[in-house]
């Protein structure tokens, strides 16, 4: 075992202060204020002029904005109050590389293994907030394993209100666009880019209007695109996590016969079915890459494991995402049994004061179980009923997001000395 000494001294360890956002403002050339909108009847607007009347046309053009509910997509205004319109109808003309912005987010953005990695925005929707507008808290959708975050870009239309509000764990951080592009020497942009997972918020626009543009950011190996040469940021410090994971391994004491150490994630992960956990290691976010690659330096193979079952106390590890196995419930037998006696899968404990002995599967005798060692609390949104959800009867939907859990071993003392 490891003292409760040893377990704080690695949970204290684990805290990490790097927002899970990059926020400012772009001073883009002249052409980056244009807007050109419409397809019947094109319009032009520059925003370091734009009049009412140009944003009372832009409104006129725009959809009112729907928002996803589970497999539909709904327009309920007590939830999302805004107009939008969809990139197929409008051009921007901001030279989001050259203004050197995506080398800002890549740094702010991209840790631990995706490091290597390069960020592609895709331009997704243009937003108007008039007076009395907003946009409830959300997480954005998942569209696939490499999609990374989100962009959202304002305009420097004078407002009131509409500060976006961010929430990852117990923070908020909330974005007030209006006053710090009001404060810029020359008419500018507001960004802020984020992981897609965070929850966010645009609060009531109070007066004036709010015009966004969004942005989806997707991971790319630059590796598979022949000609694009990737600088890796040199961020190779060695954490406080490693150092005192470390000098625990040292230590004769800790886990003395070895055991399994378990970091619940801090975030969620787009995933499918076919997703390979393996590969997600690439797309590890923030606080979650910084825990893999202090495993990793420290030669412990970690991986990334998924618990599957409903129960709070134990659940079977897998280290792949498995689709609801086949079996026979009225003979009596669940789909863990299936899990554990047909895939390979492992009965483990999913809160730190749960015996392994006490698992259902191992006072059952049908499994042995393996005890983990949690230093950061398993987050429960993996199972495979979550996983499923996605589906229904429209396949083509795809994405959900999951947390699985990183799994690290701990060699016997003797073995690593
Ligand atoms: O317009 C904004 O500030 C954010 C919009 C947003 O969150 C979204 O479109 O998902
Ligand atoms: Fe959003």
């Amino acid at each position: 075992m490891a003292t409760p000494a040893q377990l704080e001294s690695l949970k204290q360890a684990l805290s990490y202060d790097r927002p899970p956002l990059c926020s400012g403002a772009i001073s883009p050339s002249p052409e980056g204020l244009y807007l050109y909108y419409g397809k019947k009847n094109p319009r032009f607007i520059d925003f370091a002029s734009a009049t009412p009347v140009d944003l009372d046309l832009l409104t006129a053009a725009c959809d009112t904005a729907t928002f996803g509910r589970g497999n539909d997509d709904v327009y309920d205004e007590s939830y999302r109050k805004a107009v939008k319109m969809d990139a197929s109808n409008f051009s921007v003309q901001l030279d989001l590389a050259g203004s050197g912005l995506m080398t800002t987010i890549e740094d702010q953005l991209l840790q631990g293994e995706a490091e290597k990695m390069r960020i592609r925005a895709e331009l997704y929707k243009l937003n108007v907030y008039n007076e009395g507008s907003f946009f409830k808290a959300h997480r954005d959708t998942p569209r696939g394993t490499d999609m990374l975050g989100s962009l959202v870009i304002t305009y420097p239309t004078s407002h009131e209100g509409g500060e976006l509000a961010l929430r990852h764990k117990d923070r908020e951080w909330k974005f007030d666009a209006s006053s710090l592009t009001v404060t810029q020497p020359s008419p500018s942009l507001a960004y802020v880019a984020f992981y897609s997972d965070i929850e966010h918020e645009v609060l009531e626009v109070t007066s004036g209007r709010r015009v966004t543009i969004t942005y989806n950011l997707y991971l790319v190996d630059p590796a598979s695109r022949p000609g694009v040469s990737a600088i890796t940021p040199n961020l190779k410090s060695t954490s406080n996590l490693q150092t005192t994971l470390h000098g625990l391994l040292k230590s004769p004491e800790f886990l003395p016969d070895g055991g399994i150490l378990g970091f619940g994630l801090a975030h969620l992960y787009p995933v499918t079915f076919e997703t390979e956990l393996r590969e997600m290691a690439n797309y590890l976010k923030g606080e979650d890459a910084h825990v893999y690659r202090a495993c990793r330096e420290l030669q412990l193979q970690p991986s990334l494991q998924v618990i599957y079952s409903e129960g709070d106390r134990y659940g079977v590890m897998m280290d792949r995402i498995v689709r609801d196995p086949d079996y026979d419930y009225e003979g009596g037998y669940s789909y863990e049994d299936t899990l554990i006696g047909e895939l390979g899968g492992v009965s483990v404990n999913k809160i730190q004061d749960a015996a392994i002995e006490r698992s259902p599967w191992v006072s059952n005798g049908e499994d042995e179980g393996a005890f983990i060692t949690w230093i950061s609390p398993f987050n429960g949104k993996n199972q495979l009923q979550d996983v499923s959800m996605a589906y229904g009867n429209e396949v083509s939907v795809g994405y959900i997001y999951c947390s699985p859990c990183i799994i690290a071993r701990i060699a016997a003392a003797s073995d690593r000395i």
